[in-house]
């Protein structure tokens, strides 16, 4: 029977495939998942376990960026880096793995080619490729253009993410490297513009007189970019003519990587869905509360602060209605007022480790509780509810931190719509969401807004969210000792 692209089942059951934090990439996973016959949507619930191992190493989206030096490859990663700002994103310069010259290269230095293969370490290279395409993080040289050496102290910690950028002028010059590739790129700039950047780049930046500048252009830069650069162009699968002026073909590109990626495709899916945008710092925190490792203290610490951001994101899907004060300076500014038909509600116990975040910032705000029982995963039973008698005249913020099953939250909605709460006044507010929780609460609530800070995998058979951050009422209360 033909597939209907465009139904409906046939784009959630695409979308419930391996996410990593809201993505997924199409044809990138290591290996295939064991039952590579069922789809993913069956998977998490019948192979679970097969289907989590398999899932959890995706792996990252490889760019390479090639391009005669000052062509604007650095310019033109910034801006792709920039304007992905939903994903994690890590820029690998070849230049870091320039060999550090030995003393004797040194008192000659006018003589070296810094230009040709042999001048940087492509085995090193590789090597950090391979381990961050293998999900773990690398210590990449530090490189200094005016001593021409290597840091021996530092290093910069790259950690394995979701798209990887190699620039550097020779990043096609090695096949082995080519191969890592799943989108290559060639700055294209005319020379004349190079050089002129470089004059000024190398004389501003990296300490040298123009005369050296224009010595070593002669002699190894044009030379080099002649015999390896030029030659390593038709491996390109996208030629940006203009480097960084050429804003349609950066567009094109990271269009390109967000098709790939499938970016967000719950959210194309459930336009009530919303993940707050990330941030190195919320990275940063995620980063933390699900290290295994980590503190109580600095556990709770760094949830309060990404509960806080959550639900300063959720009040902001509040209605609100317009109002005017009167400033100091005599002057009328419009505003507006603050919703205050409002309560929380919190799914008992791990939804109360939000409260505190809801009440710093809705002063005196209501708050209910609802427990549900766990009884294996199907025999969800509502045991306690303690409610606002006039909720169904608010607006409820419904907290639990992570959404995993939809299960619970789903019992708990059903309760909150039996006592006359509008499923529109419905706002669910987590941390972590797993894309069958999504599934499950969406189809069955589709006016009610979900506000998340991250999408997970997937579930695996125990119903836990991959890779999660485990039991976070225990985590966040201490009772997991
Ligand atoms: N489109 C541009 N217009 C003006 N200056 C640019 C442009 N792109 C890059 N530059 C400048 O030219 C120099 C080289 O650019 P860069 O991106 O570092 O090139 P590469 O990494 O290819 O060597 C830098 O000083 C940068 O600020
Ligand atoms: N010690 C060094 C090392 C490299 N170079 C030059 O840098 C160029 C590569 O960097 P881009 O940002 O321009 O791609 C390359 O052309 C080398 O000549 C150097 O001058 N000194
Ligand atoms: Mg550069």
């Amino acid at each position: 029977m033909p597939v209907e692209t465009d139904s409906i089942d046939y784009v959630m059951e695409k979308a419930s495939g391996p996410h990593f934090s809201g993505l997924r990439i199409d044809g990138l996973l290591s290996s295939p998942p064991a039952s590579s016959t069922s789809s993913p949507a069956h998977r998490s619930s019948s192979a679970g376990s097969a289907f989590a191992e398999a899932a959890v190493p995706t792996q990252p989206f490889v760019i390479g960026v090639c391009g005669g030096t000052a062509s604007g490859k650095t310019t033109v990663c910034d801006m792709i880096i920039q304007q992905l700002h939903d994903h994690r994103v890590v820029l690998v310069n070849q230049d870091s793995f320039y060999r550090g010259l030995t003393p004797d290269e040194l008192l000659r230095v006018h003589e070296y080619n810094f230009d040709h293969p042999d001048a940087f370490d492509t085995e090193q290279l590789l090597d950090c490729l391979e381990k961050l395409k293998s999900g773990l993080p690398y210590q990449v040289p530090i490189y200094d253009f005016k001593s021409h050496q290597r840091c021996s102290s530092s290093f910069r910690q790259v950690n394995a993410s979701d798209v990887i950028i190699l620039e550097g002028i020779l990043v096609f010059h090695d096949q082995r490297v080519r191969n890592l590739m799943n989108m290559k790129i060639f700055v294209d700039t005319d020379a004349d513009v190079r050089l002129a950047r470089r004059i000024r780049r190398d004389t501003v930046e990296r300490g040298r007189d123009i005369n050296s500048v224009l010595e070593q252009y002669a002699k190894f830069v044009k030379p080099a970019f002649d015999d390896f650069v030029l030659p390593s162009k038709k491996y390109a699968d996208v030629i940006i003519p203009r480097g960084g002026d050429n804003h349609v073909a950066i567009d094109l590109i990271v269009q390109h990587i967000q098709t790939k990626l499938g970016l967000h495709d719950l959210c194309k899916i459930y336009p009530n869905v919303y993940v707050i945008q990330s941030t190195f710092q919320i990275r940063g925190m995620h980063t933390l509360i699900r290290d295994r490792e980590i503190s109580k203290h600095d556990f709770v610490f760094y949830s309060d602060r990404l509960i806080r951001l959550v639900v300063e994101h959720g009040l902001g899907h509040l209605p609100f209605t317009e109002k005017q004060v009167v400033t100091p300076t005599g002057s009328v500014y419009t505003g507006v007022d603050f919703c205050k038909k409002l309560c929380g509600v919190s799914i008992i116990r791990s939804g109360e480790s939000m409260e505190n975040a809801l009440r710093a910032c809705c002063k005196g705000i209501k708050i209910g509780k609802i427990l549900i029982h766990r009884d294996g995963d199907n025999g969800k039973q509502l045991i306690y509810e303690k409610l606002p008698k006039d909720i169904s005249e608010r607006h409820v913020l419904l907290l639990d931190p992570v959404l995993a099953t939809g299960n619970s939250a789903n019992q708990a909605i059903d309760l909150l719509i039996q006592k006359g709460v509008p499923e529109s006044h419905i706002i669910f507010l987590n941390l972590i969401s797993a894309p069958e929780g999504i599934h499950c609460v969406c189809k069955r609530f589709p006016s009610l807004k979900i506000v998340t800070s991250e999408i997970d995998i997937a579930i695996n058979d125990e119903f836990r969210v991959i890779p999660g951050l485990g039991e976070f009422g225990d985590r966040y209360f201490g009772t997991d000792d």
